[in-house]
C-alpha cells in the first residue's frame, strides 16, 4: 500500500488496461470463421483500436472498410481501411460523410461477403444519417435536449432510432444479403444490444409507445415534424446477423477488485449497475465509508469497495463537469474531516461530459481546502461546476482518450484511519 491517493489511481489505471479491447477482438475473431471477403465498419469511440486488431488478425481477407471514432481518438492509418473522427456527443457535419461511406460500402455488398461490425458506445452520435425530412440541425437540437433532461441511455436511444436511418437495426437491413458479425464492447448497463450505439445491428426492443412515454416523463418540446418522424416502427427481427459482447463494465470492476487486493485492500464489488442521479450516489458512498470508518462494515479495513454504472445528471446550472466528476463532489460533503477515505469516479473512455478530465477524486480534506478557496459545493453542484470546484483542490483526473468504453468504475478506499478528526 502507498497513499490512498497513489492506490486509487493506480487502480484506475491497470484496470482501464484491462479492458482496452485488442485482445478480446483477437480472442473472438480466432473462434469465427468469416470467410475471406470481409468488410470492416467500426463505429464508436473504441472503434480505431477494434479495427487496429482486427485487421492485424485478418490480414489480407479484409477488401475495405470505414472506422467512425470520435475526434482525437484514432490513432493513425490502418493499412487498406478509412478513419474517420466526427464529434460526440453532439454529431456533426463529419458524422453524415463518414456515415454514408459505410452506407455505401453495405449497400454494395452481396451474399458472399462478410460484414465485421465492430460496435462501442459513442456510435450514436459518431453514426448518423437521418430519415427524410429530419436535418442535422435537428439531431443536434435534440440530442442536447435529451442529454440535458436526466434521461438514461435507453430512453435517449429509443428516441435517437427513430429519427434515424442507420440505427435500430436498420444499418444491418442495408449490409443484407451479405452476413453481418457484430462484436459489441458494451457501455450500456445489463448490455443491451439495441440500446448501445442505438443497436444498428440489432433488432430494437423498444416501440413507439415506449417513445411517448418517454416524452411525456421528461416533459421534452419537440417540433411536429421530429414527432412524425417518431411515430415510425422500427426492425424487430433480422437474420443476417450475429453479435457476440466482448467486454463490458463487469470486467473492469472485476479488474479493480484484484488490482486493490495486490495492494493490500480487502475488496468487494457492491453493484455494477449505479444508475441514479450522480450527486445522490456521492452521498450515498460518502454514507457507505463513514460506516466503515464507524462501524468497520462491510469490510474490515484497509478496504476497497467497487461499483460499476453510469450516473445521470439533470443539468440546470451553466457550469463546466461531468457525472463523475459531480458524484465525487457531492461525496467530498459526506466524508469531510474523514481522514482515511478516498473516493473516486472516473469514465473509462477517459472523458466526462464535456470536460478534458475522466473524473474526479476527493478525499476528507476535500470539503475544508474547497471552503478555504471561499468554493461552496453546493453552489458549485447547482451550476453543474465541479470541474472548476475539483480543480482548484487537485481533485480531477486525466487520462486522455483510452480508446476503450465500458462505462463508469467508482470506488471507495479506506486504511485503518480509526477516527474522525474534528
Ligand atoms: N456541466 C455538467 N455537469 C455534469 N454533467 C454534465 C455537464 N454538462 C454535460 N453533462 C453530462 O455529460 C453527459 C455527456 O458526457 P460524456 O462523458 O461524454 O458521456 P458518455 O461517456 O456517456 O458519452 C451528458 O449526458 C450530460 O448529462
Ligand atoms: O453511443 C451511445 O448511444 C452511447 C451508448 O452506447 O454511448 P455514449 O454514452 O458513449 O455516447
Ligand atoms: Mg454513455
Amino acid at each position: 500500500m502507498k497513499s490512498l491517493r497513489e492506490d486509487a489511481l493506480r487502480i484506475i489505471e491497470d484496470s482501464i488496461s484491462s479492458v482496452l479491447p485488442e485482445k478480446a477482438v483477437e480472442q473472438e475473431l480466432k473462434k469465427l470463421d468469416l470467410g475471406d471477403k470481409i468488410y470492416l465498419v467500426a463505429i464508436g469511440k473504441a472503434a480505431w483500436r477494434m479495427a487496429k486488431s482486427a485487421k492485424d488478425c485478418l490480414k489480407e481477407k479484409v477488401k475495405g472498410g470505414v472506422v467512425i471514432t470520435k475526434y482525437g481518438h484514432s490513432q493513425g492509418p490502418i493499412e487498406g481501411l478509412k478513419i474517420y473522427e466526427a464529434g460526440h456527443p453532439i454529431p456533426d457535419e463529419n458524422t453524415i460523410s463518414s456515415t454514408k461511406e459505410a452506407v455505401e460500402l453495405a449497400k454494395g455488398l452481396s451474399k458472399d461477403d462478410t460484414m465485421l461490425f465492430l460496435v462501442s458506445g459513442g456510435g450514436s452520435a459518431l453514426f448518423e444519417l437521418p430519415v427524410d425530412g429530419v436535418s442535422l440541425e435537428d439531431i443536434k437540437n435534440v440530442t442536447d435536449m435529451l442529454l440535458r433532461c436526466g434521461a438514461n441511455i435507453v430512453e435517449i436511444n429509443a428516441i435517437r432510432k427513430r429519427m434515424s436511418r442507420v440505427k435500430g437495426g436498420k444499418f444491418a437491413l442495408m449490409a443484407s444479403p451479405a452476413r453481418v458479425y457484430s462484436l459489441v464492447l458494451s457501455d450500456v448497463l445489463g448490455d443491451r444490444l439495441d440500446s448501445i450505439a442505438s443497436g444498428p445491428a440489432y433488432p430494437d426492443s423498444t416501440r413507439c409507445e415506449d417513445v411517448r412515454k418517454i416524452i411525456r416523463k421528461y416533459d421534452l418540446k419537440l417540433p411536429k415534424h421530429i414527432l412524425q418522424s417518431l411515430r415510425e416502427e422500427t426492425p424487430k427481427s433480422l437474420d443476417n446477423v450475429e453479435t457476440r459482447i466482448i467486454g463490458s463494465v463487469s470486467k473492469v470492476c472485476e479488474s479493480a477488485k484484484n488490482v486493490a487486493v495486490s495492494l493490500g485492500y480487502n475488496a468487494m464489488i457492491l453493484t455494477t449497475t449505479l444508475d441514479c442521479e450522480a450527486s445522490e450516489a456521492g452521498l450515498f458512498l460518502a454514507s457507505i465509508a463513514r460506516e466503515e470508518v464507524e462501524k468497520e462494515r462491510p469490510l474490515e479495513r484497509p478496504c476497497a469497495i467497487i461499483l460499476g454504472g453510469e450516473t445521470v445528471v439533470h443539468v440546470k446550472g451553466t457550469g463546466k463537469g461531468g457525472r463523475n466528476q459531480e458524484l465525487v463532489l457531492s461525496a467530498a460533503r459526506g466524508i469531510r474531516n474523514y481522514p482515511g477515505v478516498v473516493i473516486a469516479s472516473v469514465g473509462t473512455d477517459g472523458t466526462d461530459g464535456p470536460t478534458d478530465a475522466a473524473g474526479g477524486i476527493v478525499d476528507g480534506k476535500t470539503a475544508y481546502t474547497l471552503e478555504e478557496a471561499g468554493i461552496d459545493i453546493d453552489d458549485a453542484l447547482n451550476d453543474n461546476d465541479s470541474y472548476h470546484a475539483l480543480q482548484k483542490v487537485n481533485g480531477l483526473i486525466k487520462t486522455g482518450p483510452t480508446g476503450t468504453n465500458v462505462n463508469d468504475l467508482i470506488f471507495i478506499l479506506c486504511d485503518e484511519t480509526k477516527v474522525r478528526e474534528n
